[in-house]
């Protein structure tokens, strides 16, 4: 079985994603965090986005992705590159690399390649990459709560994270339109846990486990 959790930035698709696959017993893949890694390779290789030698490189490059259930691990040999992608830079970069179709083949075929069953999260997992998912959803909040929420985890002020997402939200605009089958859900006004059990309420009958509470 598939489960995509799709949705805009900040949304809630990595932690809800988590605890949707932890309570499944099931690993989850932030597609997402293969776009990060293409632009850090990028910008630590002195590359511009539209570089067309970019594909070739990240093609030669020892990336490991890990999608464990407890949390994806991206590692470059015997480095980890999964903190040093979620930085300011990466974001204000990420966008011009994801609307390069060469680079978004490159990582729908990494996806693809990956055996069910997972929860896959990201933009575009429910339409373009696994529109054979099985339950559908996508997650959605106001830019400021989506900018409270990640100012909790970086540095910069909730303004200034604002207006980044809100760029972030039109750059992306292409690849961020909802399943018509999909879940929308306004995470806004819910708890991380609310949108967990939301989502494994919505499940197909026998895919989440009982409920022991
Ligand atoms: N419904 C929610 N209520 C409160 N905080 C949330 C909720 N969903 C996610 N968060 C928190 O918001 C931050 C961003 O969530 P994250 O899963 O990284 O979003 P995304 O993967 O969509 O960028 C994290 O600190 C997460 O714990
Ligand atoms: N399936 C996907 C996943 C991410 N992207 C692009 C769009 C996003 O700005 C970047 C980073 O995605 P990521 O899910 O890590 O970003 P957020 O956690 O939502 O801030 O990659 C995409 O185009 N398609």
């Amino acid at each position: 079985m598939i489960v995509t959790i799709d949705g805009v930035a900040a949304s809630g698709k990595s932690s809800v994603s988590s605890g949707v696959a932890r309570a499944l017993g099931v690993p989850y893949v932030s597609s997402g965090l293969l776009y990060r890694a293409a632009t850090l390779l990028a910008h630590e290789a002195g590359l511009a986005p539209h570089d067309p030698a970019l594909l070739p490189h990240l093609e030669a490059q020892p990336l490991r992705f890990e999608p464990l259930a407890g949390g994806n691990r991206l590692w470059l040999g015997e480095r980890e590159l999964t903190a040093d992608v979620q930085s300011a830079a990466v974001d204000a970069g990420v966008s011009a690399v994801a609307a390069r179709p060469e680079l978004r083949a490159w990582v729908d075929r990494r996806l693809r390649a990956l055996t069910p069953p997972f929860v896959a999260e990201g933009r575009d997992m429910g339409t373009a990459v696994f529109p054979q998912a099985q339950a559908k959803f996508y997650l959605t909040a106001s830019a400021r709560v989506r900018a409270q929420r990640r100012a909790a985890e970086r540095p910069e002020a909730v303004d200034e994270i604002e207006a980044a997402l809100l760029r972030r939200d039109e750059h992306d605009r292409a690849q961020s339109v909802p399943a018509p089958e999909a879940h929308v859900i306004d995470t806004g006004p819910l708890t991380l846990q609310g949108v967990i059990d939301t989502i494994l309420a919505a499940l197909p009958q026998g895919a989440a486990p009982a409920r022991t509470s």
